[in-house]
């Protein structure tokens, strides 16, 4: 419930950006956690800082236009929101999907500013992305469309002020091709201007696992502080992109297993543990949908347009996309004995969801704090960039584990607090909201 001090924020919020759901719904969440810290912190009420946080500082909306293998003419939109600077460069990827819209970069914006405050890295937040669908397109359609995507955007971005990533729809490929561009645009090899790029080429070791291996981390955590392990638990994880992957990677490394993934078509069940290497080349190098797992694996059946929350299992990573899980699906998995959820994608479960999985007692991660390794890996990125230096796969991986533990570590501290012990989702917003309202408090009405 937010307080009813800040209702009139909320529901001014709601007035000034009509239809944008999704956008709501992640103000919603963090309001509810913010009344106490505004009790105790009167001087950010007159600051206004809630209401300076929920304005984005800039939004940018383009046209992207570009011809397919055939010359006819596309027209898409791009966008990107520059939420919020005051701790640093804007940081945030970009989703290249036909559902984004003004709405939902805006809500992935948002979320992007309590959780790159949770890494206690130096990055503000901000998202982007385009309504282009790359499904079914070729190599050189897709790299027409990020250039003309750069083409544009280029003039906002620079490493010490806009430095998007990937996302949805863009991973490492597509960072080459805007990279590429931004390059021949500016004649400027500026690495840090872009993260999650190849190895060869600026990137940085484990930036392209860290969002699931963060994820797997962190989960750890919490189990820990129940005093369990993953070890030998059967999980499920919803998608098969990066996120999902690399969960399911770091999971089996830690003992799990994972059972089901899951594309836009339908899941896999593979009662033996899903076959990695099998997985990869499915859906990461051939690009096929996942049925074609289960054609290859005996021991896989595919269940087309099926619910994967179905499934038996005692921890649930949901790593595909945003409002995933819904409250039928948190009642299922609690009965069906599930004992923790961590969100691998950004707000996968409806708020029902979780107001279930807190009444039921089960554990919850949310996305803000439990995905944050991907961005945390994209600042030390930055940092290899700015140093021209590049670090070893232990050491990179090593200092994301310490960060995930200590995320973990200020969110449950937090909750605790706050007088709402264990309650990660409140200790996530207000951890993030006091780290971005104390710098915005010291530079002044900006
Ligand atoms: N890539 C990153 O570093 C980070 C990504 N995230 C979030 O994680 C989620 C997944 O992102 P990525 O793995 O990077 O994207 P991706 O493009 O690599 O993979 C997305 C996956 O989700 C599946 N999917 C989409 N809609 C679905 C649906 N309705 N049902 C089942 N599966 C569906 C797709 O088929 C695909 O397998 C998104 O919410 C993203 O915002 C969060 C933090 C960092
Ligand atoms: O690495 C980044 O800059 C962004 C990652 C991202 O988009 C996210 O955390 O949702």
């Amino acid at each position: 419930m937010i307080d009813e001090k800040l209702e009139p924020i909320f529901d001014d919020v709601v007035r000034r950006n009509p239809g944008e759901v999704e956008f709501h719904q992640a103000v919603r969440e963090v309001l509810d956690s913010l009344g106490p810290v505004i009790a105790k912190n009167p001087d950010y009420a007159e600051q206004k800082i809630i209401q300076r946080i929920c304005e984005p500082e800039r939004q940018i909306i383009f046209r992207v236009p570009w011809s397919d293998d055939n010359g006819e003419v596309h027209i898409n939109r791009g966008m990107r929101v520059e939420f919020n600077s005051a701790l640093g460069p804007y940081k945030g990827g970009l989703r290249f999907h036909p559902s984004v819209n003004l709405g939902i970069v805006k809500f992935l914006g948002f979320e992007q500013i309590f959780k790159n405050a949770l890494t206690s890295l130096p990055i503000g937040g901000g998202k982007g992305g385009a309504d282009f669908d790359p499904k079914g397109r070729s190599d050189d359609e897709i790299m027409r469309f990020c250039q003309s995507f750069m083409l544009e955007l280029h003039r906002h971005l620079g490493e010490r002020t806009d430095v998007p990533a990937g996302d949805t729809g863009v991973g490492v490929r597509e960072i080459g091709w805007l990279f590429g561009q931004y390059k021949r645009i500016t004649n400027r090899y500026e690495s840090g201007v872009l993260t999650g790029k190849g190895v060869e080429w600026g990137g940085a070791l484990v930036r392209n696992e860290a969002t699931g291996y963060g994820l797997v981390f962190f989960l750890e955590e919490m189990l820990a502080s129940a005093g369990k392990t993953l070890d030998g638990r059967t999980v499920v994880v919803s998608g098969s992109g990066n996120v999902a992957v690399h969960a399911i990677e770091k999971a089996q490394q830690h003992g799990a297993l994972v059972v089901a993934c899951s594309d836009s078509s339908g899941f896999v069940h593979d009662p033996a543990g899903l076959q990695l290497d099998v997985l990869k080349d499915v859906k990461l190098s051939r690009r096929k949908r996942i049925s074609v797992y289960a054609d290859e694996v005996g021991s896989a059946t595919f269940v087309e347009r099926g619910n994967i929350w179905t499934l038996l299992c005692d921890v649930a990573l949901p790593c595909a996309t945003q409002n995933e899980l819904t409250r039928r699906d948190a009642e299922l998995l609690a009965r069906n004995g599930c004992i923790a959820v961590a969100e691998g994608a950004n707000m996968p479960c409806t708020p029902d969801a979780i107001q279930m999985f807190e009444s039921a007692g089960v554990a919850f991660g949310p996305g803000k704090a439990a995905n944050a390794g991907g961005v945390a890996t994209s600042a030390l990125e930055m940092q290899q960039n700015a140093s021209r230096d590049s670090w070893t796969f232990e050491h990179t991986e090593r200092r994301l584990a310490e960060i995930m533990v200590s995320i973990h570590r200020l969110c449950h501290e937090r909750s605790e607090q706050y007088g709402t012990p264990g309650n990660l989702v409140h200790g996530a917003n207000i951890a993030g909201f006091e780290r971005v309202a104390r710098a915005m408090s010291a530079l002044g009405l900006v």
